[in-house]
């Protein structure tokens, strides 16, 4: 495994119409390990998961995903940066609906230019792996398989970094637990970064660290005491 961490955050700066949403905010997400992102709603959680995935431009600071830079990278290497290196889960999980779960996880294999034979097989493991039963369509999954199978999707092309915002928001509380406990154990699992972003202290407390937006940048915080 690489020393190099899965993402470095440094001095970003970003400002809206009337508030300086990120004033010199870093991170440090070391390969194998996960970091919840806590705050609450405007707090700028999913604008921080936009700039690391290149959609959102911030004004300074560097983002890098493992050894690359996004910050000023072109929209194709960024495309292709996003492809190959990070993987992302929704709170709804964006899966099509008339597809089968494996068909949703090879698509995004599919989609990254891997049009190998294994495709099927790899995402049929993952799904195996992930506890997702074999369905025609993920229409008739319930939430918490749809989830675990968005989060197979992610991991298809074995992403050094993997994002995920609110990934347990839209779930009952028996599935949230579970869904969290899956994803958390991860990083150690795939060798990945894990970069969460939440407004639910119960799930913040799984991860290794856990930051609150303060004043444009993270304060460290204990999770596991809700952040007293
Ligand atoms: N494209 C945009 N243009 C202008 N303002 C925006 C844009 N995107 C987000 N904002 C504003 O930036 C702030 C941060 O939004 P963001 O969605 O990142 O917060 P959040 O912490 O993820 O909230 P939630 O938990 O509700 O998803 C909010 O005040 C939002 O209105």
């Amino acid at each position: 495994m690489t020393s190099e961490p899965a993402l470095r955050i440094s001095n970003l700066r970003y400002a809206l119409a009337e508030r300086q949403l990120f004033d010199g905010l870093d991170l440090l997400l070391p390969a194998g390990s996960s970091t919840a992102i806590l705050g609450p709603s405007g707090s700028g959680k999913s604008t921080l998961l936009s700039c690391v995935l290149g959609l959102v431009s911030p004004d300074s600071g560097s983002i890098r995903v493992g050894v690359h830079e996004i910050s000023g990278a072109s929209r194709s290497r960024i495309a292709k940066l996003r492809a190959d290196a990070i993987g992302m889960v929704f709170q709804f999980g964006e899966l099509l609906p008339e597809l089968s779960p494996v068909e949703n996880v090879a698509l995004a294999a599919l989609l990254a230019g891997k049009r190998d034979k294994g495709v099927y097989d790899r995402a049929e493991a993952l799904l195996g792996e992930l506890g997702v039963p074999r369905a025609d369509s993920v229409a008739t999954l319930s939430g918490g398989e749809r989830q675990r199978t968005a989060v197979a999707r992610a991991l298809i092309n074995h992403p050094s970094l993997l994002l995920a915002d609110e990934p347990t928001g839209s779930l009952d509380a028996a599935n949230r637990v579970r869904v969290a406990q899956m994803l958390f154990q991860l990083p150690r699992k795939h060798g990945c970064g894990l970069l969460v972003a939440t407004h639910d202290f119960e799930i913040a407390k799984l991860a290794d660290a856990a930051y609150t937006i303060q004043s444009g940048r993270l304060t460290k915080i204990d999770a596991a005491t809700g952040g007293r």
